[in-house]
């Protein structure tokens, strides 16, 4: 409806009397009627809204946006009309589906294997509506090929048996966490990370959680044992709680000892604290997949063609380099950050990292990627790039001082255009070329880029702080406010504007990030949505138990856990095992964390780093006690006598271990208490998750019996592991 119906349109409180119309009197019990009528009224309209926006956004999407043709077209990265052509019909395609094989589980080469010797073959020469329809292929630049892409209609996959079952499969193993869905470039960053298996990681933006599953994966990785702890660390961030909680979902594929989920802005990361003295934990990796304008995605998420502006590439730009630059805080010497974007604009990716370097005085640098994954083609950062001075990429401007001049005064107060989104004159000397871009046409892929930053400063700057940082020094890092022993600028020193002459203090106004920026926001995802109203944090405390208190002894007595062994590997380590209420002895679950996750959490305020998450729940109590106890308390309900104590209780509490920790747990059990079961009993596990006793074949009907209640169920991959 236009304004001019508008007019005519009955609004919400039209037609009640007021007292310049008087009327019949209503009672209180109408008036509660009315409202009560007009609520539902607008709750259908709401619903009837949303579901037209719903139509809107799955209907056919017109794929064609001048302003991002005009954009890309001048920015000259593709060699000449043809690669142009051939970049915008990619674009305007649907994107394969692709997935890999998760790569630290045992299962991984089993279920490539069934891919690769079962699927592939059974789908090789089929036709769809007479045409030929292809196989999965492996991904050719994935390390060990456990990644696949394949391009058919949905159709095809509904009404081709063969496909209904593959799909079927990969339904299966990705809710076991075999498999992972995940476009193929977003493969790469953790690629180009190399992470082993001591290192400290910090992904700064981290939902939906698809790079922190490989980064796990890695860490995990070289380990003998797949399922042991890793000494190292991964933190896993995002400031929009609602994804950080997919993050929680989405990492307990590969349960971790080693994982701490946080909740905060990633541009002011706070430092993080080993210790009561202060000292600050650097990390050795970080990865900043930082929010952008998404058009790499184009092909997944068509609604961008509708959308697409210049004003959500520049409006993110601000917001991408505060992170980067935050993240080049917290890095140890020689250490690697990876910036990665889903965006081709240049002004999200070469001029963030360009910026980002010259601000770090020569202690960063690219690191040259170019030997790696030979497989992958992709093409090499640029050096020189324009900046759209408006929305609909009209103007575009070649340097920053040639702009500046053109505004008058009133626009350089007003313009959110910095200086940071400009090639800088000394670009050459910066090897942006060794940056990767990505584009669709390339391997049929999303758009995509990359960087790899170094940490080069020798070890006598203050970044490798002999002294343990000051906590407030460190706080205000933070802040912004540089220190003076690093020579650094502060974050976001860069996006400054030149400060014109008449202007106060008052009007100099940042451009801080892209909510700031009216109707900019960037639509594709929800990047800058902020905490919800009233929102504070109230997580249970993460408290460590006393390995030596009866009830912790009991607890893994009851679940049959060594805490000592002749052999160190055998035995768990008690003192990392923790609980989720402020008082060690009462143990509801019990939990477990590596050494470093133990320092972080003793050493800081949960509230403070808004810690959502840490470690691996191991063990829960059972519900009900055991016989024991329910005998006791029926005498004591029959007057005998009896009386049962709060000790009684836990003397007699049954525990057991949750499914995602039985991999973990099952090294530290005594071979004695592990079961090795034949096909039999694993046909009896398929066919019922909690099955009796009785439904096994002999000997193992009988060995069940005598176990009772101590029997903890092993899931399938594991029974193929152990048996
Ligand atoms: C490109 S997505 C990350 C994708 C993720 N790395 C993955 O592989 O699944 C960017 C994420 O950044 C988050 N984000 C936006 N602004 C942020 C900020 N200031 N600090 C931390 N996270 C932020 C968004 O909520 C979003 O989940």
């Amino acid at each position: 409806m236009d304004s001019t119906e508008a007019g005519t349109e009955l609004r919400e409180g039209d037609g009640e009397p007021t007292s310049e119309q008087p009327g019949p009197p209503i009672s209180n019990a109408q008036k509660k009627r009315d409202r009560a009528a007009a609520k539902l009224e607008k709750h259908k309209s709401k619903k009837a809204k949303s579901g037209k926006r719903e139509e809107q956004w799955t209907g056919d999407i017109d794929r064609q946006n001048p302003a991002f043709e005009r954009y890309y077209k001048a920015q000259g990265v593709f060699a000449d009309e043809n690669e142009w052509n051939e970049f915008m019909s990619s674009i305007k395609t649907d994107l394969p589906t692709t997935f890999r094989v998760t790569g630290s589980k045992v299962s991984a080469k089993d279920v490539n294997d069934i891919i690769q010797n079962v699927h592939v073959p059974n789908l090789t020469g089929l036709e769809y509506e007479g045409a030929k329809v292809d196989p999965p292929k492996a991904i050719p630049w994935y390390p060990g090929k456990l990644a696949w892409q394949f391009n058919v209609h949905k159709n095809v996959v509904r009404k081709v048996p063969q496909f209904k079952k593959m799909q079927s499969f990969l339904v299966y193993e990705t809710e076991v966490g075999n498999i992972c869905r995940q476009e193929a470039v977003s493969m790469l960053p953790p690629l180009v990370l190399d992470i082993e298996p001591h290192h400290k990681v910090l992904d700064m933006c981290a939902a939906p959680g698809s790079k922190t599953s490989q980064i796990l994966e890695a860490l995990h990785s070289s380990s003998s044992d797949a399922s042991s702890s890793p000494p190292g660390l991964i933190i896993a961030n995002d400031n929009d709680y609602k994804r950080a909680g997919l993050l929680v979902h989405q990492s307990s594929r590969l349960p971790s000892p080693a994982l701490i989920v946080t909740n905060v802005d990633a541009s002011y990361y706070p430092n993080i604290w080993l210790d009561a003295a202060g000292t600050v934990l650097n990390f050795d990796r970080i990865l900043c997949d930082v929010p952008c304008s998404g058009d790499g995605t184009l092909r997944k998420n068509p609604i961008i063609w509708r959308q697409w502006g210049t004003a959500s590439g520049n409006g993110l730009h601000n917001l991408q380099l505060r992170i980067l630059q935050r993240a080049m805080k917290m890095l140890v010497p020689g250490g690697r950050i990876v910036y990665s974007t889903c965006s081709i604009n240049p002004i999200e990716n070469e001029a963030v990292v360009a910026a980002a370097l010259k601000s770090a005085n020569g202690e960063y640098h690219l690191v040259d990627i170019s030997s790696r994954l030979p497989e992958l083609v992709r093409k090499p950062g640029i050096s020189e790039w324009k900046v759209s001075v408006d929305k609909e990429a009209q103007n575009l401007a070649t340097s920053y001082s040639s702009y500046w001049e053109s505004l008058s005064d009133s626009q350089k107060r007003d313009t959110k255009i910095t200086e940071s989104m400009f090639p800088p004159s000394d670009a050459a000397s910066l090897h942006l070329e060794r940056c990767w871009r990505i584009y669709p046409h390339l391997q049929n892929t999303g758009g995509f880029f990359v960087a790899v930053l170094e940490h080069t400063a020798p070890a006598t700057t203050a970044l490798q702080r002999k002294k343990p940082l000051k906590r407030s020094a460190a706080e205000a890092e933070v802040r912004g406010t540089p220190d003076p022993a690093d020579g650094y600028p502060a974050p976001g020193h860069l996006a400054k504007k030149p400060r014109l002459e008449s202007e106060t203090k008052e009007v100099d106004v940042e451009m801080t990030d892209a909510s700031e920026m009216e109707g900019d926001a960037p639509k594709v995802a929800p990047e800058e949505k902020k905490q919800p109203k009233g929102w504070v944090y109230k997580e249970d405390p993460y408290t460590y138990v006393d390995p030596d208190h009866p009830n912790v002894q009991r607890c893994l007595a009851n679940l049959r856990i060594q805490i000592t062994a002749s052999n160190k590997e055998s035995a768990l380590p008690a003192h990392n095992l923790f609980v989720r209420n402020s008082d060690p002895t009462i143990l509801r679950s019990v939990y477990l964390s590596n050494d470093i996750v133990k320092a972080v959490l003793t050493a800081n305020e949960p509230s403070r780093l808004r810690i959502i998450s840490a470690g691996l729940k191991i063990a829960t109590k059972q519900e009900g006690s055991g016989r024991a106890l329910a005998k006791l308390k029926q005498k004591e309900a029959a007057g005998d006598g009896a009386v049962v104590t709060s000790e009684d209780a836990e003397v007699f509490q049954k525990y057991r271990v949750l499914n995602d920790a039985v991999a973990l747990i099952l090294p530290y059990m005594k071979p004695e208490h592990i079961i090795h079961g034949d096909m039999g009993v694993l046909k009896v596990f398929v066919r019922r998750t909690y099955p009796l006793a009785k439904e096994f074949e002999e000997p193992y009907k009988g060995t069940f019996e005598a176990c009772g209640e101590y029997l903890m169920t092993v899931p399938r991959d594991e029974v193929d592991r152990y048996s």
